[in-house]
C-alpha cells in the first residue's frame, strides 16, 4: 500500500478546514439575504447530458470512469454552472425567474495553475431567466460584495464580451476555443507566431496583439466600435453600456473596467463574461458571464448569468 498523496489532492484538517466552512457560511449568507436559494448537485453527471450544454468545453477538465454499478458513463463533475443550467432546464420548470447558489468540491483534470490543486470548492450564484443587463448588474454586484464579505481589498472586477473576440476572429481557421486559449497566455510571441498563417487583416492583427499585450481597456474599444463590423459593435455597444450602469452604482472600495482582453475559463459564454480580482494577489479570484446559450442547448430558452469562485484559492489568498 502506498500513502503518497495523489497530484494535486489534499487533505484538509484543522484550521484551515474551519476556515473554509466559515467562509462558505458567509457566502452562503450573503447569497441568501440577496435571495439566492441553495442547490446541491450530485458530484457526478453524465457526460452525454452535458455534451448537449457544456460537456464539450469542459471535456479537457472532466475524469469520465465507468459506473460499477452499470449506468455507463459518468463524469466527475469539473464545474457546477452546468449541472445549474441542466437544473433549471429540466426540473426546477414552475419559475420564469430562478436565484441560486451552490457551495461543493469539483475535480479538474490538470490544475489551472502550475503545480496548483486539482480540487476546488467551487462556490457561486446563477441568476436565471432575468433579461436584459440586470441580471449581469445583479450577479456583477454580488460577486464585488462577495470579494469585500470575505476580507479582500480593493476588489476590481474586469468586464469582457465573447462577441468581441468571435467577430476578430470570425475569418481565421482556428477555432474560438484555440484563441481563446492562446490569448489567456498573454503573450504577444506566441500570438505573432499563431498570426503567420491566419488569413486576417492587418487592422485584425493590430487588434488582436493589443488583446495579447492586455491594452485593450474602455477607451480602445470605444475607438474600434464600428471598425469589425456588426457583432463587433453590438458586442462593444453592450459592453460599455452595463459598465457605465454598473459602474455608477457599484458602492465600497470596488471598481470596475471594461477590458476586451478578459477571456473565458470555459468556453460556455454567450456574452457579457468578467473576471474579479483584488490588490496583492495575482491571479483572478472570480470568473463568470452570460450563457444564454447553453440553456437552450439543454432545452430551454432562457437568459442566465452568474459567477463562481474556488474557496481553497480564496484561503490561500486571503
Ligand atoms: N462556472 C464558471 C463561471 C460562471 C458561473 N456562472 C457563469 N459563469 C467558471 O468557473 O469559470
Amino acid at each position: 500500500m502506498t500513502n503518497r498523496p495523489i497530484i494535486g489532492l489534499d487533505d484538509t484538517f484543522g484550521a484551515r478546514a474551519q476556515s473554509l466552512r466559515s467562509l462558505q457560511l458567509r457566502l452562503l449568507e450573503l447569497f441568501s439575504e440577496a435571495g439566492y436559494e441553495e442547490v446541491i448537485p450530485p458530484l457526478v453527471e453524465r457526460p452525454d447530458a452535458l455534451k448537449s450544454g457544456a460537456g464539450r468545453f469542459l471535456a479537457d477538465q472532466t475524469v469520465v470512469f465507468t459506473d460499477p454499478a452499470g449506468a455507463g458513463l459518468l463524469a466527475l463533475r469539473s464545474d457546477i454552472t452546468p449541472q445549474i443550467a441542466r437544473i433549471a432546464a429540466t426540473r426546477l420548470l414552475h419559475a420564469e425567474t430562478l436565484r441560486l447558489s451552490y457551495s461543493g468540491p469539483v475535480m479538474l483534470a490538470r490544475p489551472e495553475l502550475r503545480g496548483g490543486s486539482r480540487q476546488q470548492w467551487q462556490t457561486g450564484i446563477e441568476c436565471l431567466g432575468v433579461t436584459g443587463s440586470s441580471g449581469d448588474a445583479e450577479v456583477l454586484h454580488l460577486a464585488a460584495n462577495s470579494m469585500l464579505s470575505a476580507g479582500f481589498k480593493s476588489p476590481v472586477l474586469l468586464v469582457g464580451h465573447i462577441g468581441l473576440l468571435e467577430a476578430l476572429v470570425a475569418g481565421s481557421t482556428m477555432s474560438l476555443a484555440s484563441w481563446t486559449s492562446l490569448l489567456r497566455r498573454r503573450s504577444p510571441d506566441d500570438l505573432q507566431a499563431a498570426l503567420e498563417d491566419q488569413p486576417l487583416t492587418e487592422q485584425v492583427r493590430a487588434a488582436l496583439l493589443d488583446l495579447a499585450t492586455g491594452v485593450a481597456d474602455r477607451a480602445w474599444i470605444d475607438a474600434r466600435r464600428h471598425d469589425f463590423g456588426a457583432h463587433f459593435l453590438h458586442a462593444a455597444n453592450e459592453l460599455l453600456a452595463l459598465v457605465d450602469e454598473v459602474g455608477e452604482r457599484m458602492e465600497g472600495d470596488v471598481q470596475l473596467h471594461a477590458d476586451a482582453a478578459v477571456m473565458p475559463r470555459f468556453l460556455y459564454h454567450s456574452g457579457i463574461l468578467f473576471t474579479g480580482y483584488a490588490d496583492g494577489v495575482a491571479h483572478a479570484l472570480l470568473h463568470g458571464g452570460r450563457y444564454d446559450a447553453m440553456m437552450s442547448a439543454h432545452g430551454r430558452d432562457m437568459a442566465a448569468t452568474g459567477f463562481s469562485c474556488d474557496l481553497w484559492a480564496w484561503l490561500d489568498a486571503l
